[in-house]
């Protein structure tokens, strides 16, 4: 296989909040095309380093470097769904899903717009609350809008945190291979967190697993399997060995928190 160019690079990156080391020394890279997961402890800092790729931060040292160029703020070629979802309460369904394509940078006509909605509405099982206001859907709705909203504007990069979280184990899993097919359609590249081993697993080329804080990379596991993917890839014994594998490191890492608290504390 031949590489494709690096898009996003992390080049020694370091954080600190105050006198919090959050981040501590990170380099990885996400090529083209690539699909990226990181998993680590809660509160390693996973958050921290999409906000750096998404623009809304920059590192205390080190670069964080989109297409070779330091990354200076947020822009339409990043498509951001965060954990608490990231929906207008004052528009509606079908409002939500058409704004990004009336600003600027993904200005399209208004028939383009109505019929990119109802394809997403469709897609996202939401063609019934087209004029619905969000505080009247279920956590579970509002993150398939926050989902259509990002993809309807077909960004370059999906940046995505814990984009899954709030749904149910059937819907999550109809979410995952919807994201798989949009990933398909229009080849993008994704840089994703999630606390699901089985997920990072199902959806990634590539998993970045991170220590307990100051957060450093412990291990980068490159995932054998071949796009497309099927639901049938949970039952073959080299998914099992992985996902073993993963889930030692991530708890591995959980404990060395715990004892760092427990210092800490005492
Ligand atoms: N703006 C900020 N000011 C001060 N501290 C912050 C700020 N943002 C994050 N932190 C701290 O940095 C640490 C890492 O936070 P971050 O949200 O990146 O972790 P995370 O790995 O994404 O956590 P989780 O998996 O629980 O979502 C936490 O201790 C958090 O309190």
């Amino acid at each position: 296989m031949t590489a494709t160019p690096v898009r996003i690079a992390f080049e020694n990156v370091s954080v600190s909040f105050g006198g919090l080391r959050v981040v501590d020394d990170v380099s990885y890279t996400i090529h083209d095309g690539e699909f990226v997961s990181v998993i680590g402890p809660s509160g390693c800092g996973k958050t921290t380093m999409l906000n750096m790729v998404a623009g809304f931060m920059q590192p205390t040292a080190g670069r964080v470097l989109l297409d070779g160029k330091p990354i200076a703020g947020p822009g339409p070629d990043r498509g951001v769904i965060f954990q608490e979802y990231g929906v207008f309460p004052w528009l509606t369904v079908r409002q939500n899903i058409e704004f990004g394509l009336k600003l600027r940078a993904n200005r399209r006509p208004p028939a383009e717009r109505a019929e990119i909605a109802r394809r997403y509405m469709r897609l996202m099982g939401l063609e019934d609350f087209a004029d619905a206001w969000p505080r009247t859907l279920s956590g579970g709705m509002r993150q398939r809008l926050a989902l259509a909203r990002a993809y309807a504007v077909e960004p370059q990069f999906l940046l995505m945190d814990e984009p899954f979280g709030a749904l149910d184990a059937q819907t999550r899993s109809a979410m995952q291979n919807l994201l798989l097919d949009v990933l398909r359609a229009e080849g993008k590249t994704v840089m994703m967190i999630t606390h699901s081993v089985e997920e990072a697993l199902y959806l990634s080329s590539r998993i970045v697993v991170m220590t307990a804080r100051p957060t450093r990379i412990r291990e980068i596991v490159e995932v054998p399997f071949a796009y497309p993917r099927t639901e049938a890839l949970h039952e073959q014994p080299e998914f099992g060995r992985l996902r073993s594998h993963l889930r030692d490191l991530v708890m591995a890492e959980y404990a060395a928190q715990a004892r760092l608290g427990q210092a800490v504390a005492e």
